[in-house]
């Protein structure tokens, strides 16, 4: 797990042997501390240097390990003894340094890192701080600032930013291993001290009190509730208030509250979660490691709204040609300044230069007639959609891949118009396209195994979080989205206020509280779809909309506040009030309070404290609920894949999971038993009634997560 060599003579060459990014296992640990005691000791080595095989120079600890018992070396004496070694150690740096990476680097007495190589202290995004001496070495090396930047917000820095730092000695071009070594030769005669970080103090600045205290007040603000960059500043400030040995002690104090934390466990599971979700696998055994992604060189938009022009830029960013095409002269010049602005204000922001060139606009799908692939984003109808891929099978090339955006219609119907089902697919963006990170890609019963693979592959490339799902209305976020959102208004009508609901959704860290993301996304979206479906329309009596539609309670009050005109934050009013149309301050509205008052005393509803503990219950635990349900029929194939969808469609808080994970940690008989008590209460709300998995699963022991799949592996897959 450490090879060794001696080379020029004199210098030992260690090389981290664990891949695929060198992570710090106990067997390598083990491997360093064998490795450092031979070069220590061999009067022949006069230096060390330390590098990473296959171009990565350590990925910091094995995340690995941290849900079993510690084993091995522990990581902090070793770095210390590394430190307080007599011969110069240097740290050649490709790849990657990040996290105990980094801290091993720091020890070293010299760095020398690769131009491509990014460092970085990423710990916070797992719930934990750094805590083998970073916290402690950073400062005294580039001052508090900084330190206290890079620590708490766990951001990767590239090689240059991390020479002008200072927490690199030299950038190369060339091999950062030979380079290194020539280094580490000119070191040999130098002094040390100067170059144990421990043994430095910190260079503080005159309003300590005043800088920490400002970035706590951010980190409050900004954070949602996670704790560990707040225990990053707290051991940050040890540094810079205590001694090496003190503080070295605070940060493991630290370190051992968060390690044990739910939070760590939720920050972990989603790392893996995320690196799980692109692996797909068909029924037919297809799987995303053997199927072949096709090249896509050259794409097409159709429509430039919100969605189609987030889209191309999204395309044309990672260097994809885009024809984007809208019916109306008028609608295409103003798609064309918006994609072109967005892009040109996305490039200054990356610091390249602007792929303009990329772009085509046109009013014809004649155009379409060469491109690779094709997304379509034009309005959320289904016949106008079929139109559309009717039209676009005739024209484009028998091999181009027709996708859709749509958010929630049947991607196989709209298979169904073309020559090529088996090149037809979903894939839903979120809004603003270019900003999400989320990419469902749906995936229809006649879709290829190289379709999907060729969606997914984009999504990678258009740096997208891509998972794959199955076909069924809303697919899997959307899908979701109404258990949630109708307890959400249930509530509304036994008491509560938009206004309470979301701050209680907020302090349990979702970015919106349900209301006031109703009022960005547009509350017309959804009672267009509620009036397609016959829920609502001119047949229901104003005066006394019934409460019960198609066999099960309905809640008519968010149709009654678009019968007002309000359509959310493009109208300047909808759940809350804004300052003006476009307007994003929301304010509680009197009229709404009013509303609520008026509706409750029509149907005799006396309204009652609901407390926090019950809108969280009732609208996580109907989130989870239907994932249940969603993983029983295989339209997602596990409880990660669903878990990702929320955290980067919805705002769900990363810190909490996501709503399976967040089911597990509060405990599967709980939710069960929650669901059960409030099902029997309301007894026409389907969506509240246990999913037979989540019973069947609580009949096993609740197993954990990672689990759950064994459970589900016998029912029908659709993916
Ligand atoms: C006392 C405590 C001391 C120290 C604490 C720490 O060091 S905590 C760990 C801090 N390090 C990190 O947070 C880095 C995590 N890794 C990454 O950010 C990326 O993986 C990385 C290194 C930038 C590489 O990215 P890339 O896109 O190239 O690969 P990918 O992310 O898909 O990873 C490849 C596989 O490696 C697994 N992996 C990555 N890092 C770790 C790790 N630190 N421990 C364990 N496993 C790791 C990752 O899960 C992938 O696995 P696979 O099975 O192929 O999905």
């Amino acid at each position: 797990m450490a090879r060794y060599e001696l080379v020029k003579r004199s210098v030992a060459l260690i090389t981290l042997t664990n891949p695929p990014v060198n992570s710090l296992s106990s067997a390598v640990r083990h491997g360093i501390a064998k490795t450092m005691d031979r070069a220590l000791s061999d009067p022949k080595v006069t230096a060390v240097v330390i590098c990473g095989e296959n171009g990565r120079f350590c990925g910091g600890a094995d995340i690995r390990e941290f849900a079993g018992p510690m084993r091995g070396p522990p990581l902090l004496p070793l770095l210390d003894s590394i430190e307080a070694g007599e011969k110069p150690v240097v740290a050649a740096i490709e790849g990657v340094a990040l996290g105990g990476g980094l801290e091993l680097a720091l020890v070293c007495h010299y760095r020398i890192a690769h131009s491509k190589a990014r460092l970085g202290l990423p710990e916070v995004t797992l719930g934990l701080l750094p805590a083998a001496g970073g916290t402690q070495r950073l400062p005294r090396l580039i001052g508090i600032p900084a330190a206290l930047e890079l620590i708490t917000t766990g951001r990767h820095v590239s090689s240059q930013e991390a020479l002008k730092l200072g927490i690199v000695d030299q950038v190369t071009e060339q091999n950062v291993c030979e380079v290194a070594v020539e280094f580490a030769l000119r070191a040999v005669a130098k002094p040390l001290s100067s170059r144990r970080l421990s043994a430095l103090t910190v260079p503080c600045p005159p309003d300590l009190d005043a800088l920490l205290e400002a970035v706590t007040m951010q980190i409050q603000k900004k954070a949602r509730g996670m704790m560990a960059p707040l225990a990053c500043v707290q051991a940050v400030r040890a540094a810079a208030t205590m001694p090496y040995s003190q503080g070295i002690k605070r940060e493991s104090e630290l370190m051992a509250t968060l390690f044990n934390s739910g939070q760590a466990r939720a920050l972990q599971y989603c790392f893996f979660a995320e690196r799980t979700a692109g692996k797909w696998t068909l029924p037919s055994g297809a799987q995303w490691n053997d199927t072949k992604p096709r090249e896509i060189r050259s794409a097409a938009v159709i429509g430039l709204g919100t969605m189609g022009r987030g889209i191309a830029v999204s395309l044309a960013r990672v260097g994809i040609s885009v024809i984007a095409v809208e019916s109306d002269k008028k609608l295409m010049e103003t798609g064309r300044q918006m994609v072109i602005g967005m892009l040109e204000r996305d490039a200054k922001r990356r610091g390249v230069s602007a792929s303009l060139n990329l772009l085509k606009f046109t009013l014809s799908l004649q155009d379409l007639k060469d491109v690779d692939l094709v997304i379509e984003a034009v309005f959320e109808d289904m016949a106008l959609k079929k139109r559309v891929f009717q039209e676009l099978s005739k024209l484009c090339r028998p091999t181009t891949l027709l996708c859709s955006n749509t958010s929630g219609l049947d991607v196989d119907a709209l298979a169904g118009v073309t020559d090529r089902p088996q090149l037809v697919i979903g894939m839903h963006f979120f809004s603003p396209a270019h900003v999400m990170k989320l990419l469902e890609v749906v995936c229809g019963p006649r879709s290829s195994s190289e379709t999907i693979a060729t969606a997914m592959s984009l999504g990678k490339r258009m740096e997208k979080v891509s998972v794959a799902v199955g076909n069924c209305p809303g697919f899997v976020g959307n899908r979701m989205l109404k258990p949630y959102s109708d307890q959400a208004t249930f509530l509304l009508e036994e008491g509560a206020t938009p206004e309470q609901i979301d701050k209680v959704l907020e302090d349990f860290g979702f970015a919106m509280g349900v209301f006031r993301m109703s009022d960005l996304a547009g509350l017309d979206v959804g009672w267009r779809v509620r009036k397609e479906s016959g829920l609502t329309g001119p047949d229901v009596d104003p005066k006394n909309p019934p409460r019960r539609r198609q066999g099960r309670k309905y809640c008519p009050i968010p149709d009654m506040v678009c019968e007002q005109g309000r359509f959310g934050q493009k109208t300047g009013r909808g759940w809350y009030m804004y300052d003006k149309p476009g307007g994003t301050n929301a304010k509680p509205d009197p009229l709404i309070q009013n509303l609520l008052e008026t509706y409750r005393s029509r149907y005799g509803i006396k309204p009652r404290n609901i407390t926090d503990q019950e809108i969280i219950d009732r609208c996580l635990f109907a989130l989870a609920n239907e994932g249940f349900r969603i993983l029983e029929d295989g339209i997602a194939a596990r409880p990660e894949d669903i878990d990702v969808i929320y955290q980067f469609g919805y705002g769900f808080p990363r810190h909490r999971g996501g709503p399976m994970f967040y089911a597990s940690m509060v405990g599967l008989e709980r939710v069960l038993e929650r669901l059960e008590h409030y099902h029997q209460a309301h007894p026409d709300v389907p969506h509240l009634e246990p999913s037979p998995l989540l019973k069947k699963l609580v009949a096993c022991g609740s197993p954990p997560i990672q689990k759950w799949r064994e459970h589900i592996k016998t029912m029908h897959s659709h993916l």
